[in-house]
């Protein structure tokens, strides 16, 4: 099945899953190519990385940062994440390795520079993370693209979610999908929203609607299935005993296999199921119960802060700008910043505002440099 089917809505009773690699690979190549054969295996349409270059995603102060932590790969956060960023050479490799063994083979896009990499790189379609769904610069370039995008709106408020639909629209881009996700590794049930997947759905029809889950376990994210999810995202790993961040809520290959032959058991049409059938049909109980509590509106969840205050991005100057400088769209990067700038989202508002400090390449542009 190709993800262009269920975008176009050519296909509604099937679900195209994504076995997110991101950086369980432990920064190992042959590791890597063993989990991309065992998504496959798994029955898995697809194997996913996270794309970055690091000097434009991070400011040099954020890289620099010390990085104390049971999942860091080197003493600055920086070099946590060199070890962990696959080169050219080696996304061609694990391409490559993908096509032979006939499963699309994709990536998160985390920045501008990695977003025509990606390009070049002719993937069936590009990922934008939760960290970049506020990200209207990256946003905009993505939605001129003649390619798929898989859009996360974890961290986010429906007000950005319906921006973000807006800006599709705005570039008259019809191929693309949100999906509903919450922010926190592990997500609890309480925190997990899933009705969300239905508001999704009423209030953008004509949108695929998938959920990139961090939970443990498979039970929710069949639910988000029955309650009209057409992707699935999940983290994935070879063994969660391994060193990293998202070790805990990722799935085995055994669990993986499980999730998609139980998905493929349910019968599913354009509808999503009443909540009372997805209790019976998945045998109910508490964690179930909290999952499926009632919520209309998607807003930023306490649970979502520490990522958000880690991988959030913010305005940071692009080069060095002198006091009395009125801001241009190029002036302005977007950036994973510590301490971090105004939010991204209010990137082109800025534009024309005058500055009252003078601010240093990668420094962040907070509003008190600016004169209102
Ligand atoms: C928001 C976002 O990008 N989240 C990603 C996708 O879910 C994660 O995989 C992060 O890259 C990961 O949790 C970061 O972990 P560390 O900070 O240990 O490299
Ligand atoms: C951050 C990512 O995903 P999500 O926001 O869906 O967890 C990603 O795909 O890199």
């Amino acid at each position: 099945m190709y993800l262009t089917d269920i975008i176009k809505g050519k296909v509604d009773n099937s679900v195209y899953f994504i076995a997110e690699i991101g950086q369980n690979h432990q920064g190992c190549l042959e590791m890597a190519k063993k989990m991309i054969l065992e998504a496959k295996k798994a029955g898995c349409h697809c194997v996913k990385f996270q794309k970055s270059d690091l000097k434009a995603k991070f400011t040099r102060s954020a890289l620099d940062r010390e990085y104390i932590s049971e999942n860091s790969w080197g003493k600055t956060y920086g070099e946590h994440k060199e070890y962990l960023e696959f080169s050219k050479e080696q996304y061609i490799e694990l391409q490559a390795y993908s096509r032979e063994i006939n499963v699309d083979f994709t990536a998160s896009a985390m920045d501008e520079n990695s977003l025509d990499f990606l390009v070049d790189l002719s993937v069936p379609f590009i990922k934008i993370g939760s960290g970049d769904a506020n990200n209207f610069s990256l946003l905009r370039k993505a939605a001129k693209l003649d390619i798929p995008l898989v859009i996360s709106t974890g961290m986010q408020t429906m007000d950005t979610v319906e921006k973000i639909v807006q800006t599709m629209e705005d570039a008259g881009k019809k191929d693309y999908a949100l999906m509903h996700c919450v922010s926190a590794y592990p997500t609890m049930p309480e925190d997990c929203n899933l009705q969300l997947i239905r508001v999704f759905k009423g209030r953008f029809p004509n949108v695929t609607i998938g959920y990139s889950g961090h939970e443990l376990g498979i039970l929710l994210t069949q639910a988000a299935v029955l309650l009209g999810a057409r992707i699935v995202e999940r983290h994935y790993t070879l063994d969660k005993n391994q060193k990293g961040s998202d070790q805990r809520c990722s799935l085995e290959p055994q669990e993986l296999r499980e999730l998609v032959e139980q998905v493929k058991q349910f019968e599913l049409n354009n509808n999503p199921y009443p909540t009372g059938d997805v209790m019976q049909k998945l045998n109910g109980g508490q964690d179930l119960a909290t999952a499926l509590q009632d919520v209309r509106e998607k807003e930023i969840l306490p649970c979502e802060l520490p990522c958000r205050n880690k991988l959030g991005k913010s305005i940071v100057a692009a080069r060095s700008l002198s006091k009395g400088h009125i801001l241009e769209p190029t002036d302005m990067a977007i950036k994973v910043s510590h301490p971090s700038g105004e939010t991204a989202e209010n990137h082109f508002n800025l534009i024309g505002k005058e500055l009252i400090v003078d601010v240093g390449e990668d420094d962040p542009i907070t509003g008190s440099m600016l004169f209102i």
